[in-house]
């Protein structure tokens, strides 16, 4: 583990990573302490899950200079790079067969993806290790060439050298030396939470969870057909809130439960997992970066930056946004539903690359329709919105108002040749993952009790969620005190307020922008 993150950090300018293990020490020349530290090391991640892991070799190679210098956009349109535990892989050809999207892996060119790799994949200790496995077999390759001078040469890798790097989006050098300094001791954090159980799941917590779920849905129904339809409403709305976390909970997770159960959100909300999964990891890949994170990215309807700021456009629509605000986001279950059923019928991802049209899903939306058919109308139509407002309401609140990171704007949103497409060939800026979570969301303290800590379903822990997005949602009320400790001890800058003060943040800030 240690390994990994000296590797990173070690890796010297002329390309050639040094012997990672004993460079911390190196400066001291204390041959004992050297000999030590590399006994005591720890199992690298992969061999940890199983598989042989050729990185950790005493000559690394190959030459990688994780550095620091700013590099060349790549040669053509299919070099696509990336750097994970130290080693340089070529996803080129993994892109186009890559499960959850070509998007992201391009988006990543010439960068370090370790940090957003074990946050999103199964790599043994979260339920399975498919994705370490395959990236075993991915070809290795050498780091993108460095073409100092070059037009083109506009991006930098997460773990810049602060001294040299021009840094676009939000980023400043010491900002970018602290990310990075947190990133190391982050990789070694999320090790110890993996040693100690912290992703693994709980039977008797599972059955709970579901058992709510279609617990109310099925009291609902009775209600429902029994005439009593505020009842009903109540409880189906509440019960499709409930499976919007659990959902989220689902398709996060890894391993064969959570695969199997991430037709549940299509059964109980006709939300469909692939196309929500591809809209959700950009949000958590790329958390409040403009153009990359969908939600935030709401102009003209909400506006989190005024037009004299962000340079865009304004719309009449801006100044009134803080009135409309809370009961408009009712409609966000019925926008989840049309969203979902569009990416069937247009059969593509966010970056216009043809999907795999999964038919199975498909059914279970259309089962969910057939159930909510057997609903007198204003059931249907009252529990869905009122589900959905819920969401809605507590979802934005956790990152509306919380800092926005202007990507490189050449990224452009989502318009033509922007969005990292294969077309652009070229490679982006980001905020560091681990340092870009702890700015762009904030714990939540529920004041009205268990009740209130229900109905927000783990998004009260959305600081602990995006940092661990793979980890049972059960366990981050657990974690939270762990988590606040290590990072204050690192000076992470861990932040939580009081339910009611990130809503009234949340709608202030509509207000402010407004306003201006
Ligand atoms: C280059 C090495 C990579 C490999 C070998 C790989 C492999 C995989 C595999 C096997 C899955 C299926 C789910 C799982 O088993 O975890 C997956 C899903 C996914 N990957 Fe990757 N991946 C890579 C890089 C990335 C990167 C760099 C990102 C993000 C920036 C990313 C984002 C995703 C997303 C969003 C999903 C979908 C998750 C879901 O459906 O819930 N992948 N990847």
């Amino acid at each position: 583990m240690a390994d990994r993150c000296l590797k990173r950090i070690f890796a010297d300018r002329s390309g050639k990573l040094k012997e990672a293990a004993t460079l911390p020490f190196e400066f001291l020349n204390v041959g004992a302490i050297n000999a030590l530290y590399n006994r005591w090391s720890s199992t690298p991640r992969l061999e940890r899950s199983g598989i042989p892991q050729t990185v950790r070799t005493t000559t690394v190679a190959p030459p990688a200079p994780v550095s620091t210098q700013r590099k060349a956009a790549p040669k053509t349109r299919q070099e696509i790079k990336l750097l994970i535990d130290g080693q340089w892989y070529d996803c080129a050809g993994w892109a186009k067969a890559h499960p959850g999207g070509g998007i992201f892996i391009r988006l990543l060119h010439g960068r370090d993806a370790t940090d957003v790799f074990y946050a999103l994949h199964s790599y043994g200790p979260n339920g399975a290790d498919t994705a370490a496995v395959r990236l075993a077999k991915l070809p290795k390759c050498e780091a993108p060439e460095a073409a100092e001078g070059s037009a083109e040469n506009t991006f930098r890798l997460p773990l810049a050298d602060s001294a040299t790097a021009e840094i676009p989006g939000s980023a400043t050098p010491e900002r970018d030396e602290h990310a990075k300094e947190l990133s190391m001791n982050f990789q070694e954090f999320r090790t110890k939470l993996e040693n100690e159980g912290w992703f693994d799941r709980s039977v008797g917590q599972e059955i709970w969870a579901l058992a709510q779920v279609l617990g109310l849905c099925a009291v609902g129904s009775e209600l429902a057909w029994n005439g009593h339809p505020w009842l009903a409403t109540l409880s189906i709305g509440l019960g499709m809130e409930q499976a919007g976390w659990l959902g989220h909970d689902y398709i996060h997770g890894r391993g064969k439960w959570c695969e199997f159960m991430r037709l549940m959100p299509a059964l109980i909300n006709g939300h469909g997992a692939g196309w929500w999964s591809e809209k959700h990891n950009l949000h958590h890949c790329f958390t409040n970066h403009e153009g990359l994170d969908r939600d935030v990215a709401m102009e003209p309807v909400f506006w989190l930056r005024s037009p004299d700021e962000s340079g865009r456009a304004d719309h009449p629509l801006r100044k009134f946004q803080h009135l409309y605000s809370v009961p408009m986001l009712a409609i966000v279950f019925w926008l989840w539903r049309y969203q979902s059923a569009r990416f069937f019928i247009r059969g593509q991802c966010a970056d216009g690359n043809p999907i795999k049209v999964d038919w199975v899903e498909v059914g279970a939306m259309v089962a969910n329709y057939a159930w909510l058919a057997t609903l007198p109308l204003p059931v249907a139509l009252g529990s869905v919105t009122l589900s959905g407002w819920l969401v809605g309401n507590l979802v934005t609140a956790t990152h509306q108002c919380e800092e926005i990171m202007p990507t490189d704007q050449a990224i452009g949103g989502f318009g033509p040749g922007g969005k990292g497409s294969a077309a652009s060939g070229k490679t982006w800026a980001f905020d560091e993952f681990v340092d870009t979570q702890f700015r762009s969301t904030r714990d939540a303290e529920c004041v009205f009790g268990p009740a209130e800590t229900w109905l927000w379903g783990g998004m009260d822990t959305q600081l602990e969620h995006h940092l661990f997005p793979t980890m049972p949602r059960y366990k981050y009320h657990k974690l939270r005190p762990v988590l606040k400790k290590w990072a204050d001890a690192h000076n992470a800058g861990y932040r939580i307020s009081p339910s009611t003060t990130i809503l009234k943040d949340n709608w202030t800030t509509l207000r402010d922008v407004a306003s201006v």
